[in-house]
């Protein structure tokens, strides 16, 4: 699955990178340790000539719980996209040597979706050829940005550019916030943290008021857009443009689901190999949990759920990397197609996971309860997915928008995108691939179902909307009258691309690797795709794309394929190749002694390094010798 990190050894020889110690960390303390994680992987990156690949791969193997993850995953790719080169020349040696430590910006208290009603501003000064930012009001506040409470040095801050009365929109402001002498915050800046939040607190994310604070006129990243000296605006590409940024961390969330995802299904399933619990027969041996239907009905969608997302993870990496050439050489032709395709696959991605992650948690027993399982702080730390980059219902609507595009290009005979070509057809020539049980055994049947699936939602919700219209309802209440069926669409779009990047990877796998690996992998394909249907049942049979009868062959088949998957599912989980510091969960070591693990962790717990708390001297002790109890 993942490239087998061939520095796992050298990162994992460090106590620092050994996770065991992370649990009773205060937040300024897991602060530090991500920041020296960063840097020391930075060194270790110079002393054995790493590839920033091998840098990638080492932060993934800490779990991303490092340092400077927005300098390094927003801050510089937004110098890279939204900079002239002049101003990467000027930004990105400082940037990439941390001489600068940046964090990206955007988010307001008031405002994190709505782009385009920011409100802070960023006015253009003729006499000295500045922009003044302002955050007008409270709400105004940049709020959330990661790194910016006490670590980021600079911020691309996304701001309303203003010259005379006329508002240019949202444009990207390189904004020196601390004095690189001693850290503290420059003039006009008053910043800090937002407080603790329910995961990640290693990270500060922080809140930032600019009260008339003055950069000069080439500060603003002008690759879209530019302001000449004597105040006037010059667009050279799509404002879309500036959006960038956030279509490259979409597409990193899903490797980010796909990365985390492995480490839940990974643990759930080592852990259900070695509980043993109750016997199916009177006084017969205790079995192994993962042998129970349910137990396996549990996790097996977490298992095929990571296979699913890394091979949708390497096809959309392959279609971003096209389409991003593109758009840097000033060809935006498949802007919106990519921004339709991660808007969605970002929201479908999280919203599996952590649905999955909770699974596999719950599958745990009591123990799954602890932190030493880490599958709980895993859930906590995945949390954030479903929002960050885009809250999900509204990118779900962002790919539903496209979708709409698409099908109205289609039923006009012009071309649709590659990802939509299956808009093309013609609606009413579908016809159920599933004549016989034995087709439900082939996931090439099991993808022409999908495929009407879609159709059939994203064709019916156009309808609808087009309904409302005629019927003189105006476009905005036509839409919110239409919300919950245009994510319903987008999702069954995004569910599509899965099963279909997971049959194409395996066929084409199958053409190199043994008949072993490929019988295999084509179970789990299938598992994939029954699973889906069974569990979105009704629109798929509110698409005529089955009817009663097929699903019931498909339910059976589903359960079959439990028992087909259970012989290989901890070889399928072994295949990932993830190091125990990298699952760090007591009930997923690669050698199974689990209960010896949650001792071991149970030992070091802070309150087990006395035997006596010190509640007993304040409080226990006079009460269980009946002494009357001072007053408190
Ligand atoms: C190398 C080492 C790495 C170390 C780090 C390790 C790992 C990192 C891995 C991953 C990092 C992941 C996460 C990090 C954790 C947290 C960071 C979080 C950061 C943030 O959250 S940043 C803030 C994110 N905010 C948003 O996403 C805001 C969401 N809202 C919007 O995008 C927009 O408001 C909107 C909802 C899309 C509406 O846009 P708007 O312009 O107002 O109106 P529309 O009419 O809907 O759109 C107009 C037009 O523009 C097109 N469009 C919109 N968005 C985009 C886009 N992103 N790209 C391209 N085109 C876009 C839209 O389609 C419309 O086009 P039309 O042709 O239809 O007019
Ligand atoms: C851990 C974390 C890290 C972050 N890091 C950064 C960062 O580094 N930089 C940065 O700029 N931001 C960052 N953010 C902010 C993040 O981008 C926003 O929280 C996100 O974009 C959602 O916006 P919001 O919080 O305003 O939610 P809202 O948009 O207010 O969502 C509230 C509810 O309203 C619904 N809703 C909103 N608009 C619509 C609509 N048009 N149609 C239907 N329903 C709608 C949503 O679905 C949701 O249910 C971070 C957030 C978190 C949690």
């Amino acid at each position: 699955m993942q490239k087998t990190f061939k520095n796992e050894k050298i990162l994992f020889a460090e106590p620092l990178f050994q996770c065991d110690g992370l649990a009773g960390f205060t937040r300024s303390e897991l602060y530090e340790n991500a920041i020296h994680r960063t840097l020391r992987i930075n060194q270790l990156k110079k002393e054995h000539n790493w590839t920033q690949e091998d840098f990638d791969i080492a932060i993934r193997c800490l779990n991303y719980e490092v340092g400077f993850v927005i300098h390094l995953s927003m801050f510089i790719p937004a110098i890279e996209r939204l900079a002239t080169d002049d101003q990467k020349a000027k930004w990105l040696p400082l940037a990439e040597s941390y001489r600068i430590l940046g964090t990206y910006a955007q988010t307001e208290l008031g405002h994190g979706t709505n782009l385009m009603a920011l409100e802070t501003t960023a006015t253009f000064d003729p006499r000295t050829d500045e922009f003044v930012l302002r955050t007008p009001q409270l709400s105004s506040m940049k709020w959330w940005p990661g790194s910016l409470g006490k670590t980021a040095t600079h911020a691309i801050v996304l701001a309303q550019l203003i010259i005379g009365n006329k508002n240019y929109g949202m444009n990207p402001f390189m904004v020196q916030l601390r004095s690189l002498e001693d850290h503290m915050p420059l003039p006009g800046i008053i910043v800090g943290d937002i407080g603790a939040k329910l995961g990640a607190n290693s990270n500060d994310n922080g809140f930032l008021i600019l009260n008339d604070v003055r950069i000069p006129r080439e500060n603003m990243l002008a690759r879209n857009s530019k302001v000449t000296k004597d105040g006037r605006y010059i667009q050279t590409s799509t404002n879309k443009a500036n959006y960038a940024t956030m279509v490259l961390v979409r597409l990193s969330i899903i490797r980010w689901a796909e990365d985390t995802i492995k480490n839940g299904s990974l643990i759930a399933i080592r852990y259900s190999a070695v509980r043993r619990q109750s016997s199916l027969q009177a006084g017969g041996p205790e079995m192994q949990v993962l042998d129970y239907q349910t137990q396996q009905y549990k996790i097996f969608p977490s298992l095929a759920a990571s296979y699913a997302l890394f091979f949708t993870y390497e096809a959309m990496m392959k279609e971003y990397e096209i389409a991003y050439a593109q758009i840097m050489r000033g060809n935006n032709q498949l802007l919106g197609q990519i921004h339709g395709q991660l808007s969605g696959l970002k929201a479908f991605a999280s919203d599996l996971v952590t649905y999955e992650l909770e699974m596999c948690r719950r599958s745990c027993g009591g123990h799954g309860y602890l932190k030493a399982s880490v599958v709980g702080e895993t859930l906590l730390h995945t949390l954030p997915l479903v929002t960050v980059e885009g809250d999900n219902t509204v990118m779900y609507l962002q790919c539903a928008r496209y979708l709409l595009k698409q099908i109205a290009k289609a039923l006009a005979g012009q071309d649709v995108d590659e990802p939509t070509s299956y808009l093309k057809k013609d609606i009413l020539s579908y016809t159920c691939p599933v004549q016989k049980g034995e087709h439900c055994t082939n996931p090439n049947y099991l993808l022409k179902i999908y495929t009407q699936r879609a159709h059939s939602a994203i064709a019916s919700v156009a309808r609808q909307l087009q309904f409302d219209l005629e019927s003189g309802k105006d476009q905005s209440s036509a839409f919110n009258n239409n919300l919950v069926s245009l994510v319903q669409a987008a999702k069954a779009h995004c569910q599509l691309c899965l099963m279909k990047n997971f049959v194409e990877s395996v066929s084409a796998l199958e053409r190199t690797c043994s008949e072993n690996l490929a019988s295999v992998l084509r179970q789990l394909c299938l598992y994939f795709g029954l699973h889906g249907i069974v569990t979105a049942s009704g629109e798929f049979l509110e698409s005529e794309a089955i009817g009663l009868q097929q699903l019931e062959w498909i339910k059976a088949e589903e359960l079959k394929s439990l028992a087909a998957i259970r012989p290989n599912a901890v070889a399928l989980v072994d295949a990932f190749d993830l190091h125990d510091q990298t699952v760090m969960s007591a009930l997923g070591r690669y050698d199974g002694n689990a209960y010896q693990h949650l001792f071991e962790a149970a030992k070091r717990e802070p309150m087990n390094q006395t035997q006596v708390p010190p509640a007993y001297y304040k409080y226990l002790r006079d009460l269980i010798k009946g002494q009357p109890l001072a007053k408190l």
